[in-house]
């Protein structure tokens, strides 16, 4: 290993992963000194700050990228993997703070408790109507990708409030597929029988738009969405205009084609949509996982011996 290499942290991780990254490297960042990275750094650790093929063109001493996280769509893997540098992830590590979010969302669609404290504290009432929620176990629930989240999320949906949960994930083994939740063959199967639809998937080329206009079309009347994902898996303006008609009942996002988003988004005066800032993963615990797990990783790949470069 280089002796003390420098380690670059673009966002703010977890204090003990940095403690730990230090025990080993000049830890640089998080801050403005870290975006530096491609000049310095033997190793870069980023949450959702962008890899390019540019920066990584300039990053002669890079070694490995480490993503806080899960998902890897903002880093160019393919232009790493050209070069030869691993990126590796902290997969798994925030499944269940994004599962409990997801849940959360869900709830707060169904019940509206934000809605009924607004209007009491304006001195009302909702309208009987509207006071009127649903269960979690009268709908059928749907999701798309049964990775570590999707997976998460079932579990809380069938063993802790027993709904009735369909399930998309074309490439899950058999033996990893939750007991309770029915296999679907396809997403329009999903789509259009799902009264709530969470979406776990990667964003990937085939991912993008996967809810697009014809997908809320296919959606019952009425139903409900969740994305703990990526925004990009979401046609927002497609969303938009399907909640604007009362064809969705309402959507909650965590994610957004482009973030923090506007406040003149499309979907802030859609009707019934709730937007939380890419929280997911933020819990003390699942911060801590993340950030130690990561640290870890980086750290064995900085300690592998380097091949001698002719
Ligand atoms: N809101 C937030 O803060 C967070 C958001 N995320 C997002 O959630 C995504 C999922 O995370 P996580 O569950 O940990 O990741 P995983 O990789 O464990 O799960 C993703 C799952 O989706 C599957 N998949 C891939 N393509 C498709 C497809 N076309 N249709 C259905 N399923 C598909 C994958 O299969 P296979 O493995 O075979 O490709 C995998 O089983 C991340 O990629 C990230 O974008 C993650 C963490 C936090
Ligand atoms: O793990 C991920 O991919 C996240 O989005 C968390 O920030």
């Amino acid at each position: 290993m280089v002796d003390r290499p420098t380690i670059c942290v673009t966002e703010h991780i977890h204090p003990d992963a940095m403690a730990r990254l230090a025990e080993i490297g000049n830890v640089i960042g998080p801050g403005p000194e870290a975006d530096d990275w491609p000049a310095r750094a033997e190793a870069v650790i980023v949450r959702s700050a962008p890899v390019s093929q540019e920066q990584l063109q300039r990053a002669v001493r890079l070694r490995v990228i480490g993503k806080h996280g899960a998902g890897t769509d903002t880093i160019d893997v393919q232009a790493a993997n050209a070069a030869g540098i691993p990126v590796l992830t902290a997969a798994g590590t925030n499944a269940e703070s994004v599962a409990d979010l997801a849940i959360c969302l869900a709830l707060n669609l169904l019940r509206a408790p934000d809605l009924h404290d607004a209007a009491l504290r304006g001195g009302r009432m909702l309208a009987p109507r509207q006071r009127i929620g649903f269960e979690l176990s009268e709908l059928q629930a749907g999701i798309l990708g049964m990775g570590a989240i999707g997976r998460a999320v079932a579990q809380r949906l069938v063993h802790g409030f027993g709904a009735q949960v369909l399930a998309y994930d074309p490439m899950l083994p058999a033996s990893d597929w939750p007991e309770r939740v029915e296999r679907a063959e396809t997403v329009d199967d999903v789509l259009s029988r799902s009264g709530i639809l969470f979406l776990h998937l990667p964003l990937l080329p085939e991912t993008t738009h996967v809810l697009n206009e014809r997908a809320f079309a296919l959606m019952p009347r009425g139903s409900f969405v969740v994305n703990c994902a990526r925004g990009g898996i979401v046609d927002e303006v497609a969303l938009a205009e399907a909640i604007a008609d009362g064809h969705i009942a309402g959507a909650a996002s965590d994610v957004f084609e482009a973030e923090p988003p506007d406040p003149q988004h499309a979907l802030f005066s859609a009707g019934r949509f709730i937007g939380t800032p890419h929280i997911g993963g933020s819990t003390e615990a699942g911060l801590k996982r993340t950030g130690m797990l990561i640290a870890e990783r980086v750290i064995s790949e900085l300690k592998k011996p380097r091949e001698i470069e002719d």
